[in-house]
């Protein structure tokens, strides 16, 4: 493959980026105008019915404050301990807190709610309270009483609305202008590998087979050859790692690997959770280490090591203890303030202090950091002030194949070697903007990779759009990731595959492993034969419990899906109010006999005394998810999913209700066979697959050929018509 031009490449990406924050923006201005507080909150986008329930100072001076229900509206309960209701608001999140608006007054525009009430990140998630953390207005000068305290919050009721999310976006462009920038004389050795204008250099035959002392010497082989390849590479490796095959693991092993060889390592992941679960698994190994950003979950394991806490508990930061006492006495004596004279003078000297914390934490920062053999951050949060100026030895990345490019280079700049893990046969990171990026970006399409689009042929055309839009850097497109980038650049040689699996049945993994993955998987001894009969508690057998693969076949057009979108509306405005819809899950697929099938197989497996918690239910379409929903009441624990959204997930137990039924044969985003690889491979015990063979078979040559698997290898059940309409 042709060796890439730096800074159009980059210049590309940055066009593609702005699309991409674009078509966000306008997403959540069309949600935000045109819905209610109540259908924003039901959509996962609001918290309505909130109080300021306390505030204090957070990491970096910030202000945090901790939003609880109302007592006045939280029904059960009132004041402390009450519940917040379902909402899906996470950590991480960009939000607007804002006084909340009366029920009736409808049309708000995002900016007007942005100006009104204050923005901040969301730094916890627990069931009582939210905390945010509010953005400095004290730096960029700001107007009025903005000195950090939250304007437009006030005793009274308040709302917390998501945004999108600019700040990634942010560090992503700079990455991107930083590239641009550079000459070639800057250009390592490690960047022109990565733009293939050199070939990495050759790892030694037997470098891969040396000799190391391993921390877990139960690794099967192929973990062991992609650590060996990983610590002898020079430039680049990467770990591919089909599902279930201890990706994660490998990377513990390797961290430790390399810190023994005396190198600095840096940490990164897509998500939060990506890397705590690293931090999670390294802990034990007493590693010097530290955890850049807010954790996501607080586990003592994960929170010990993050930089929040190491500040206040370490030798270094008692210093910047005081100040930070000091602050939380001002806040609190806002509440206090007669006048606004007075709050205004508090403000005044909270800013004072808010900067000589900084300088103060800032100092305590870099000591902490420098003594760090491991750092870990999500791969935006590793272009913080914190690392400014630092350099590593050798930058991971795990879920690598889940991450924008631009998301990666923000650690990578300041690399020498990457090893990067990840599976690019499951599915990529979600992009919503589709078109070019000159296009306005009301007129933008659904995605294809989002969990609600599903129309097959938009794929196709934005694919080329996109291509167009990437001008004179060859084939550019936010959809490739660094991964598939790599693997098309330089081949297979610069990749190792990790072969054993971990989770599921033989039966499961035989289909998923011939297809994708060169029929180089085996499942290990203990997992190879388990079946839902064999669980820890008593389970009946039958046949739905000693069998791991069940097709129930839907075929002959009695189980029509049903199209959700009734209302097509033309041109830009239709397409606008279009996404907003399809976030509210309008706008999408559903089949209702299947979700009475579904059930009927629910119910005869919790009969059999299979655990709802172990069993869950996965989707493409999030229409059917609504259609779904009342199984959670009838079957406390189950979980329901889209596909989409269960990457990463393994459960007991899979149904896969795949929804689509018509006379055209039109399978809209079952199309794409990394979202299929990812549904047929959560389960360990137990996948049970619902769908019109007819319809699906149609789709492409890889359901043609799943299909006509199933036929051959599953137990295959046609329903009882009958029957079912008991159930539904
Ligand atoms: N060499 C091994 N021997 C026994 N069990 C292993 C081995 N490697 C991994 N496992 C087990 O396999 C499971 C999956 O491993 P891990 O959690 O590391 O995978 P992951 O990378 O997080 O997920 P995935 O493999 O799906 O990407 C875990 O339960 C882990 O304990």
């Amino acid at each position: 493959m042709a060796p890439v031009d730096v800074p159009s490449f980059a210049a590309a990406q940055q066009t593609l980026l702005l699309a991409e924050l674009e078509a966000e923006l306008a997403e959540t201005a069309a949600l935000v105008a045109g819905h209610s507080p109540a259908a924003l909150q039901r959509a996962g986008l609001a918290v309505t019915n909130l109080v300021v329930a306390g505030t204090r100072t957070g990491f970096g001076g910030k202000t945090l404050l901790e939003l609880a229900p109302d007592a006045a509206t939280s029904a059960s309960q009132t004041g402390v301990g009450a519940e917040l209701p379902e909402h899906g608001i996470r950590t991480g999140d960009i939000v607007v807190v804002a006084e909340q608006p009366a029920g009736s007054a409808k049309k708000r525009e995002v900016r007007e709610l942005e100006r009104r009430g204050t923005r901040g990140v969301v730094t916890r998630v627990a069931r009582g309270f939210i905390a945010v953390a509010l953005d400095d207005e004290g730096e960029g000068g700001g107007g009025g009483e903005s000195g950090g305290a939250a304007a437009g919050v006030g005793a009274g009721r308040v709302w917390l609305v998501k945004l999108a999310d600019d700040v990634t976006y942010k560090r992503m462009n700079g990455t991107m202008q930083k590239l641009q920038k550079m000459s070639e004389a800057e250009h390592s050795i490690f960047i022109r590998v990565l733009f293939g204008q050199t070939t990495p250099t050759p790892v030694a035959a037997d470098a891969d087979a040396g000799a190391v002392d391993w921390f877990d010497p139960t690794l099967n082989d192929s973990q062991k050859d992609a650590i060996r390849f990983a610590l002898a590479s020079r430039e680049i490796a990467l770990i591919h790692g089909p599902p279930g095959t201890g990706k994660t693991h490998t990377l513990i092993e390797l961290i430790l690997q390399l810190v023994k060889q005396n190198l600095r390592v840096l940490v990164c992941g897509p998500s939060n959770i990506s890397v705590d679960n690293i931090v999670e698994r390294l802990a034990p190994h007493r590693v010097p280490m530290v955890r850049l950003g807010h954790p996501a979950r607080l586990l003592p394991s994960v929170l010990n090591h993050s930089l929040d806490v190491l500040t206040r508990t370490s030798e270094a930061g008692a210093i910047v203890k005081d100040v930070r006492a000091d602050m939380d006495a001002k806040q609190a004596s806002l509440r206090k303030a007669r006048n606004s004279k007075e709050r205004r003078a508090i403000y005044a000297e909270l800013k004072i202090l808010r900067k000589e914390y900084r300088e103060r934490e800032r100092r305590c920062v870099s000591s902490l950091v420098a003594a760090s053999k491991v750092v870990l951050a999500t791969c935006h949060g590793s272009g913080g002030f914190q690392l400014r100026g630092e350099e590593f030895d050798v930058v991971v990345i795990d879920e690598a194949s889940q991450a924008l490019e631009a998301q990666c280079w923000v650690p990578l700049l300041s690399a020498k070697k990457a090893v990067c893990a990840g599976d690019h046969l499951q599915l990529p990171p979600t992009i919503k903007s589709l078109n070019s990026s000159s296009s306005s970006s009301a007129s933008k399409k659904k995605s294809s990779n989002s969990s609600t689009a599903d129309d097959a042929k938009v794929k196709g055309d934005a694919a080329k759009q996109k291509e167009a839009a990437a001008g004179g850097a060859g084939r550019v497109s936010l959809e490739t990731t660094l991964f598939d980038r790599l693997l098309a650049l330089h081949g297979p040689s610069i990749k190792r595959m990790l072969t054993t699996q971990y989770r599921m049945h033989e039966k499961i993994m035989r289909f998923p492993s011939d297809e994708l993955y060169d029929s180089k998987l085996v499942a290990a001894e203990a997992v190879k034969a388990r079946l839902l009969r064999d669980l820890t508690y008593p389970v009946e057998a039958n046949d739905d419990t000693t069998e791991p693969l069940i097709f129930i076949d839907t075929q002959g057009g009695d189980f029509p899906e049903k199209d959700d979108d009734d209302d097509e509306t033309a041109g830009a405005a239709g397409a606008a109010k279009k996404t907003s819809k399809s976030r509210l899950l309008g706008d999408s697929k559903s089949n209702e006999m299947e979700a009475a099938l579904v059930r009927q197989h629910v119910r005869r497996l919790v009969e059999s005394g299979v655990r709802p918690e172990d069993i869950a239910v996965v989707t493409p379409y999030n229409a059917q998810l609504a259609t779904l929903a009342p199984l959670k009441d009838a079957f406390p624990g189950i979980e329901l999913g889209s596909v989409d959204g269960f990457q990463g997930r393994e459960k007991e137990a899979v149904i896969v209700s795949l929804v689509r039924s018509n006379p055209e044969g039109e399978v809209g985003f079952l199309g794409e066979k990394r979202r299929l690889n990812v549904a047929m491979t959560r389960p360990k015990r137990s996948l049970t697959v619902i769908g019109d063979s007819e319809t699906v078979k149609k789709g492409s040559k890889f359901l043609t050929r799943w299909m006509s698997f199933l036929e051959d290898n599953a137990d295959l059940r046609y329903p009882d018509v009958s029957l079912l309409a008991l159930e539904a």
